[in-house]
């Protein structure tokens, strides 16, 4: 399987089933999307600013849901084998993606997985396990965020440099050069521990060594 990235800003996500699950999905969709979730009970877990419905439909009401809330994605999340293959045809039949919580299986065209995400604005890194280790993704993803806590102000620092250095007519493969030096040093990385402005500073060193010629 191959990872993409997808903006939900602005779109609608249905999640069916309020369990563990559903409440965890419908909080990650919910950093972006408008988030419906449709249950007859809810856990007592947080389900973000996630719109609750509270209903039981049977397999036959699925398409009926769909229909009307018009979501782009249907995350699968209940404990009734049946309702969940009921909502996987009609989010298909919609032109939905759908998530199912319930299949770690090859999956056909049109269904996703959720991967484990770390989000450092701008930076996001999703893990998987192919399906075969969730709790894996997880336990990576609490190291990678503990380790790479500064990732996100690397990459604003990084985004500038790139654009300083572009304005100052500094040529492609120099450029380069710099960038890579900066996102591999580990006194830029210790910088940014105390701050953008520290991380800058340490940077424009780093890149001050840089040879010309280097490719
Ligand atoms: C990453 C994460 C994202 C998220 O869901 O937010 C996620 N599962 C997480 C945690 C987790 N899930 C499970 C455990 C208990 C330990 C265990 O069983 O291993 C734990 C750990 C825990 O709870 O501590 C059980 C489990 N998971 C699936 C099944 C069904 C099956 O395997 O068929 C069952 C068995 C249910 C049962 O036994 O009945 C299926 C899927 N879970 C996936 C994603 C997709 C594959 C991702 C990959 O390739 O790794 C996939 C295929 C579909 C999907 O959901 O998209 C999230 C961590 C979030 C975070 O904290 O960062
Ligand atoms: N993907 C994952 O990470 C992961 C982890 C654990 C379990 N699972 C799977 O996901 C499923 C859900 O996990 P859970 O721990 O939240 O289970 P759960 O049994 O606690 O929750 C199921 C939810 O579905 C709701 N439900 C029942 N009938 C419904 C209906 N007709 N319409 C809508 N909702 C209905 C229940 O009220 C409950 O809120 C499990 O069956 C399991 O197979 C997936």
């Amino acid at each position: 399987m191959i990872p993409l990235m997808h903006d939900f800003e602005g779109e609608t996500v249905l999640v069916v089933g309020g369990g563990p699950v559903g409440a965890r999905k419908a909080r990650t969709f919910a950093t972006e999307a408008s988030v419906v979730v449709l249950s007859p009970e809810f856990a007592d877990r947080a389900f973000a600013d996630a719109e609750t419905v509270r209903a039981a439909p049977a397999p036959e009401d699925a398409a009926d849901w769909v229909e009307r809330t018009d979501p782009v994605l249907v995350v699968v999340a209940t404990d009734d084998p049946d309702l969940n293959d009921a909502f996987e045809a009609a989010a298909a039949d919609h032109g939905a993606l759908v998530n199912r919580a319930d299949d770690h299986g090859e999956q056909s065209f049109g269904n996703v997985v959720v991967p484990a995400t770390v989000r450092d604005d701008p930076v996001t890194l999703a893990i998987a396990t192919g399906g075969r280790a969730p709790a894996l993704s997880k336990y990576l993803r609490e190291r990678f965020e503990d380790e790479f806590g500064t990732a996100g102000l690397m990459a604003e620092l990084v985004g500038d440099l790139r654009e300083d250095l572009r304005d100052r007519g500094v040529p492609p493969a120099q450029r380069r050069d710099a960038v890579r030096l900066v996102v591999r040093s580990r006194e830029v990385w210790k910088a940014l521990d105390s701050g953008r402005s520290n991380g800058e500073q340490v940077a424009r060193d780093v890149i001050g060594e840089l040879p010309g010629d280097q490719t």
